[in-house]
């Protein structure tokens, strides 16, 4: 992919509202370009979804691109949560009309929305703060205290197992992305110097084996939770990316996921957040 190639190669460069909108469309087009992903959305095949394909979340990339770039310039003009609130309402309202009524990235409006805003408040500011650490300082107390649909399945997840969700993660600087993903996309980079593709499993693997994804909750309970995890675990102690078969191995495991109708939502937008911040934090 030329275009993340262009990106990849002037790292840490200072992006205005319009470039980071456009960059965190690339992430989401970058997390679904990357297989195999256990039970997820890839250009490969549909995983355990069958409402939604590669193109349909291309297409819903495309759609968030400008209200990202609206969002980093209400982070620069110092915007509150209230604000933020209204313009990731408005994307999530584009995001359906687009697909049809499809969620196709719900929880990854949210994550990305709050880091293109913090990127876009630093730009401004001029702090030399982690986006994560700026999400959490900034807007942390209002994304707890904040509205909560008691349908959804995240507040289902949170009432019925304890889980903190899209929301804890974001309120506490997005941990699953800077003490995870991110050393675990690091530490890929060595052993697959050259397969961005596979350093991407490797980081999506170590997210599902560690985080509590309320996606896999509403889909599979515990007894899913701890599926998921036990596999990616199980992938990982073998070598991950760094070991020979490693590809038929992740792909057996998408399978199993796909013969249990799990799938790790909440992982995979944190593998695009990660690429976000891999490539914008000083
Ligand atoms: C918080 C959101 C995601 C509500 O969703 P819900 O109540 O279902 O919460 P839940 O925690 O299940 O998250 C939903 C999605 O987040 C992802 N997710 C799941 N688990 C996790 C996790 N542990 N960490 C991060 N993301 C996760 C998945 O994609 C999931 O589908 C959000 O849609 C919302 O409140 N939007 C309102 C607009 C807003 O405040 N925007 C802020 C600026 S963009
Ligand atoms: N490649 C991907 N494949 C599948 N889901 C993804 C992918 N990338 C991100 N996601 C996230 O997963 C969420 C959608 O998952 P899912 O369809 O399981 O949830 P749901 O609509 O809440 O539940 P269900 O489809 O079980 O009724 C989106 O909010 C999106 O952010």
């Amino acid at each position: 992919m030329t275009i993340a190639l262009r990106w990849q190669s002037r790292p840490n460069r200072a992006l205005d509202a319009t470039q980071l909108g456009h960059f965190a469309s690339l992430c989401l087009k970058l997390e679904v370009e990357t297989y195999p992903k256990p039970g997820l959305v890839s250009h490969v095949d549909n995983g355990a979804h069958r409402d939604m394909d590669a193109a349909l979340l291309c297409l819903s990339a495309e759609t968030l691109m400008p209200f990202f770039s609206e969002l980093a310039a209400a982070g620069a003009e110092g915007a509150g949560m209230n604000r933020l609130r209204a313009i990731g309402v408005a994307a999530e309202r584009a995001m359906l009309a687009a697909t049809q009524d499809i969620n196709t990235h719900r929880g990854a409006i949210f994550g990305l929305g709050l880091l293109c805003a913090a990127a876009g408040y630093r730009n401004a500011v001029g702090i030399r703060k982690s986006l994560g650490r700026l999400v959490s300082e900034r807007w942390g107390d209002d994304i707890l205290s904040g509205p909560v649909s008691l349908r959804s399945h995240g507040a289902v997840a949170s009432r019925r197992y304890g889980a903190g969700g899209a929301r804890a993660e974001a309120a506490e600087g997005f941990p699953s992305v800077y003490d995870i993903a991110l050393p675990a996309l690091q530490a890929a980079r060595e052993r697959a110097p050259h397969d961005e593709e596979a350093v991407r499993v490797e980081t999506c693997m170590r997210l599902i084996a560690e985080v509590t994804d309320t996606n896999l909750l509403h889909r599979g309970r515990a007894e899913g939770l701890r599926f998921a995890q036990e596999s990616a675990s199980s992938f990982l102690a073998v070598g991950g990316v760094g070991s020979p078969g490693w590809r038929r191995r992740a792909a057996d495991i998408h399978e199993a996921f796909v013969a249990r109708n799990l799938s790790p939502g909440g992982s995979a937008d944190l593998l695009a957040m990660a690429l976000f911040v891999d490539r914008l934090e000083v």
